[in-house]
């Protein structure tokens, strides 16, 4: 799974550079797509995110995630974003445990859940 972004003004950190936590963001977000490929429902339960090198603002990063490994209800996943350089700038390891629907049910309408695990959540 793969998703091309170009951090902008909205996600700056420093002058000219994207805020980790917007760059944790994408990673965590992309992470949540790949459980449609890998068809399961699961939940972020630790995220680390490994800070490269600056990642400027208006440069497009492809992200790429996949699972790593499964155990149990432990899911591996992993990522790397890199530049149009080449330059990897980042990297993402996250541990996600697999839920059952009623994780979701207290929280939100029934529909939306529903629709969640129809179809992935549209972002603009
Ligand atoms: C059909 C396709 C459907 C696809 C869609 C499905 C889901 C999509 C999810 C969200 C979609 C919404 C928007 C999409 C956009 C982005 C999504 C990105 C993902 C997120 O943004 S999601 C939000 C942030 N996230 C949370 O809001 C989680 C809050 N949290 C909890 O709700 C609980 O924490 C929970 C339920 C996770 C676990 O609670 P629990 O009580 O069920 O489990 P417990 O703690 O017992 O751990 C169980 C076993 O994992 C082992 N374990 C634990 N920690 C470990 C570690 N660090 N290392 C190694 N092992 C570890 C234990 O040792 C034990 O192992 P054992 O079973 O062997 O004893």
């Amino acid at each position: 799974m793969a998703t091309d972004v170009a951090f902008d003004a909205r996600h700056r950190g420093a002058p000219g550079l994207a805020h980790g936590g917007a760059i944790s963001a994408a990673c965590d977000d992309l992470f949540g797509f790949v459980l449609y490929l890998v068809q399961e429902i699961a939940v972020t339960r630790t995220l680390t995110v490994n800070y490269l090198a600056p990642v400027p603002l208006g440069q497009p990063h492809r992200i790429t995630a996949r699972l790593q490994r499964r155990q149990g209800r432990r899911l591996h996943l992993e990522a790397t974003g890199t530049g149009h350089d080449d330059v990897t700038r980042f990297t993402a390891e996250a541990l996600f445990l697999v839920v059952d629907r009623e994780h979701f049910t207290p929280h939100g309408a029934d529909a939306d859940v529903l629709a969640m695990f129809n179809r992935p959540p549209e972002h603009r």
